[in-house]
């Protein structure tokens, strides 16, 4: 240390205090980076990577950007994960003789960016923190860039999963993790492989009360009661955690982070990570674009803050009939009043983020350009407040009595502020004339200069009757009189020369030079007083934040339900019915998303009916690519739809509100967790059946096909009995599968029916006829689905015949196992088995199938004496040995029974 420069020691000394940031140091009109710093800045920005001397001789690795164009460079690096601290020169150089005093004034994260250049308009940016002290979880999220601040407690068995349905909900930028967090492997397995934020560690643990105090200190409060979370430690652990990261990293008024939310998952209907991702509401699971998702359809809204909104009312369908209904009847009164809804619509064009707007306003980074678009988003406000008078619904009435017109605030700006002034606020040209008095004194002056040097060209060629005599200005001799050669003659004796150029002479007058200080000195100061009296309106406008909030808020609101009504009018959606029942019906239902990819082919609408009795788990068969997947889906989105507040796609819809959706659907291996497809679907199935109530609706899509075909019809098998048991689940529930023998469970087990999509047979061709029809499918239509695809002919022929002996063969076993009257007749065990199925189909209890395991174990015992006579009698009785029966299915049971009997048959030549 000792031997560096005193500056180079300003910058260790800096940089030792914020080792994981890069550290922007400003030397002049510079940023420079050293070392590791300088290496990593010019790997990624492609800059030069020069050096600096150290002193012995060392060199010390350096790089740098222009001031002028660094947030593009910051941008670059917080895009790509780094942190950076701006280290600014904090007093003027020309205004000290020593070493000029430096200090870090902000660090930007990837969580708490604000510059929009970085930021996307219908997507909030999150920090988001999660601490556990192994009893519970605090979870929370802010957005800097609106100043959204919201927090829960997760306790109980769901906790863990809970973090992690909120962290694949909001997807931060960026994640604070505590310790006792740091010990769940599968919340950082799940942030490893799904998500791709920036961790950052907590260090220092938080206790509740230096969280409650670091709290209320900041909103002003004595408690947090109003907040919600005055009895949640958890909650207020976590928030205490956000703020201070917030202060230590931002170093700056927070001022517009002025509330707390505190919030519970039980409020909104829980769609968890699968789910989500499954039913591909705001993203397509392909290529996660928003085109082709759910939000891609029905987001019209016309500005960033209610794309943001709409987004999250998608994300947090609603569970109360009431604030549901509120929605509904709003949508439908707007979607009713044309006229004023495309009003609504030019109105809100015209309004800018707001939100964002008013974090740059608190963070003092917004120019005079942002203040003129924060003035034309407020001036439209009256008139959105007249618009909104003409509705009725109670929805709208109170979004248009909270809504502040805020005309002083726009008035306040536009008395001050340019239309059209420049994105630099030293330089001038911001402050209306007629603002302030002092500022249009100066003004004043440097115009009367001006026109008083406007004026002398005129004075002095009358005066000295040179007629080409210029009066001129430039950067380095200021203003100047130019004579040409010709005319030297005639110059007056006061003028003094200052530069001879080659064909003329220009001149000062000590006259010109009084006026020309004048304006200079008028000009200066006026730069220096708009600078102020712009920042003190600033300061003015970030006063009122908190109604402005207000109003933004009803705005993003506003713009989200015209949105729904628009959608609803041109997809031709109709309003549901929501109630507190047990039923789920629609009528003429469509996939929204599918139908809007329709090009030439119409979509086929279907009913469908759902109950909490007869009729609350639907097995679906059909061939593939019938529609089964769509179909399915369809009934969750237009339940989602109508929970979030929107019209559906439907004839018409009546839907008694479900607490969860559960997907199960697709098989996509999960490699970056390194889990089988089938082990990423039985974790699903897991999920759902350790979770679903009689109030869920589950979506099936295939379960048991990652395994033998045995494993996979036993799973399916005991699925379906248990979420179609009351005692169990009993949720409302959709099943699609390929498993035909599933079909048999409708006369066995009560509230099951069957389904399947229709198709008409030409010839060797199916036609889909996408009608969901009552009972089950008979065939499968793979091969003809495959040759479709384009798989070659021979192929194709070839499975046909391997099809034809396979489906032969296993008729053989069916007649074998429950018909053939050989085995009724000459074998009871046969027959006794044949019993004992439908008993297990009958009676879903583990008992029954362990007893029939029991029973075909005695029943063989029982044989064992027969067989213990030497030749395949041995075999038999060790292949009989080998069996791990409570492996095995009922069915398989049966089969090598019957495979044992054949034997035995064949040995004594029966
Ligand atoms: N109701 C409908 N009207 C018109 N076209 C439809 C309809 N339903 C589905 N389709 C079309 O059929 C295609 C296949 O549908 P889907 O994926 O739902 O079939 P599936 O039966 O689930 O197939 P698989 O069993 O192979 O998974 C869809 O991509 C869509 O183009």
């Amino acid at each position: 240390m000792a031997d560096l420069t005193p500056m180079m020691q300003q910058y260790f000394s800096l940089k030792e205090e914020y080792p994981e940031s890069i550290l922007f140091f400003r030397l002049g009109d510079f940023y420079e980076m050293f070392n590791e710093d300088a290496e990593v800045a010019s790997r990624e920005l492609e800059i030069t990577l020069t050096s600096r001397k150290k002193g012995g001789g060392e060199k010390t690795p350096m790089a740098g950007v222009p001031c002028k164009s660094v947030d593009s460079y910051i941008s670059q690096l917080i895009d790509k994960g780094y942190r950076v601290a701006i280290c600014e020169q904090m007093e003027e150089p020309s205004q000290t003789s020593g070493l000029v005093e430096r200090d870090v004034v902000r660090i930007i994260t990837p969580g708490t960016v604000v510059d929009n250049n970085i930021l996307e308009d219908k997507n909030n940016n999150y920090l988001a923190a999660v601490v556990s002290d192994g009893e519970g979880y605090g979870f929370g999220f802010v957005d800097v860039s609106t100043g959204e601040f919201s927090v829960t407690e997760l306790t109980g068995a769901e906790a863990l999963e809970k973090v992690i349905d909120e962290l694949s909900r909001l997807n931060p930028a960026e994640i604070l993790i505590d310790e006792g967090t740091k010990k769940s492997e599968r919340i950082m397995d799940f942030i490893d492989a799904q998500l791709n934020p920036s961790l950052t560690d907590l260090e220092d643990e938080f206790s509740r009360e230096e969280a409650y105090e670091l709290l209320t200190d900041h909103f002003n409060t004595v408690s947090l009661e109003g907040f919600g979370c005055e009895n949640k430690p958890h909650a207020i652990k976590v928030a205490g955690v956000i703020l201070d990261f917030l202060i230590e990293t931002q170093k700056r008024s927070l001022n517009h982070i002025n509330k707390l939310s505190t919030y519970s998952t039980t409020d909104y209907m829980i769609l968890d990570v699968n789910t989500r991702r499954n039913l591909e509401l705001v993203e397509t699971m392909r290529d996660k674009s928003k085109a082709g998702s759910l939000l891609g359809v029905i987001d019209q809204t016309v500005t960033a803050m209610g794309g943001r909104r709409l987004k999250k009312w998608l994300e947090q369908p609603l569970l109360e009939v009431d604030k549901i209904q509120d929605r509904l009847d709003a949508v439908e009164e707007i979607k009713n009043n044309i006229l004023i809804k495309e009003d609504l619509k030019d109105l809100l064009d015209q309004v800018y983020d707001i939100e964002r707007l008013m974090g740059k306003v608190i963070y003092g980074s917004a120019n005079a350009r942002d203040l003129i678009s924060l003035k034309n988003s407020l001036v439209v406000l009256p008139d959105i407040k007249e618009l909104l008078a003409q509705f009725d619904t109670a929805k709208l009435d109170r979004l248009r009595e909270t809504l502040d017109k805020l005309e002083d605030v726009s008035g306040l700006i536009d008395e001050a502020i340019q239309e059209e002034p420049p994105t630099t606020l030293t330089e001038g040209g911001i402050i209306k004339y007629g603002y302030d008095e002092e500022l249009d004194e100066l003004l004043d002056a440097m115009n009367e200069g001006k026109d008083w040097i406007v004026n002398l060209q005129k004075q002095e060629r009358e005066r000295t009757g040179i007629s080409s005599l210029k009066v001129g200005h430039n950067k380095v001799h200021g203003y100047y009189i130019e004579v040409t050669k010709a005319n030297l003659d005639a110059v007056p004796d006061d003028y003094v020369r200052k530069q001879t150029l080659s064909n003329s002479e220009r001149y000062i007058t000590p006259e010109l030079k009084d006026k020309e200080s004048q304006i200079l000195g008028a000009q200066e100061e006026s730069m220096d007083l708009e600078y102020e009296l712009f920042v003190e309106l600033r300061d003015k406008v970030a006063a009122e934040t908190e109604r402005i909030q207000v109003s933004a808020d009803v705005l993003a609101q506003l713009d989200s339900l015209v949105s729904l009504a628009d959608v609803a009018l041109n997809n031709n959606y109709t309003k549901p019915e929501v109630n507190n029942s047990d039923e789920l019906e629609i009528k003429e239902g469509r996939h929204p998303v599918v139908e809007e990819m329709m090009d030439q082919e119409v979509f086929v609408p279907n009913d469908a009916y759902l109950n909490g009795e007869e009729d609350r788990f639907c097995i679906i068969t059909g061939p593939n690519m019938s529609g089964k997947s769509t179909y399915m889906r369809q009934v969750a989105l237009i339940t989602l739809l109508t929970q979030m507040g929107s019209f559906v796609p439907a004839e018409a819809a009546e839907i008694g509100i479900v607490d969860r959706i559960f997907t199960r659907v697709g098989a996509s291996d999960d490699l970056t967790t390194g889990q089988s497809t089938f082990m990423v679907e039985m974790n699903e199935v897991a999920n759902i059946l350790n979770n679903a109530t009689d109030k869920s609706l589950i979506i099936l899509d295939e379960v048991g096909r990652g395994t033998s075909t045995y494993d996979g019809l036993s799973i399916a098998w005991a699925v379906t009995e248990y979420i179609s048991d009351q005692d169990k689940i009993g949720a409302k529930s959709l099943f699609a599968t390929h498993y035909h023998e599933l079909t048999d469970l409708e006369e066995h087990l009560p509230g099951v029916k069957n389904y399947n999509i229709a198709v008409e047979e030409e010839d060797e061709d199916v036609v889909f006829l996408r009608k969901i029809i009552p009972g089950g499918a008979d065939q499968s239509y793979g091969i003809e689905v495959a040759k479709r695809a384009g798989i070659p002919s021979e192929v194709i022929d070839r499975s046909r015949d391997i099809l034809d002996n396979l489906e032969s063969e296993e008729k053989a076993v069916e007649n074998k196992i429950y018909h053939d009257s050989e085995f009724e007749t000459e074998e009871e065990v046969a027959e006794k088995n044949d019993n004992e199925v439908i008993e297990v189909e009958e009676d879903k209890d583990k008992k029954a199938q362990e007893e029939t395991t029991n029973q075909v174990k005695e029943s063989s015992d029982g044989q064992l004496a027969l067989f213990n006579t030497g030749g395949t009698d041995n075999q038999l009785a060790e292949e009989l040995e080998k069996l791990d029966i409570m492996s095995m299915t009922p069915l398989e049971a049966m089969n090598k029974l019957h495979e044992l009997q054949k034997k035995a048959k064949k040995d004594r030549g029966d």
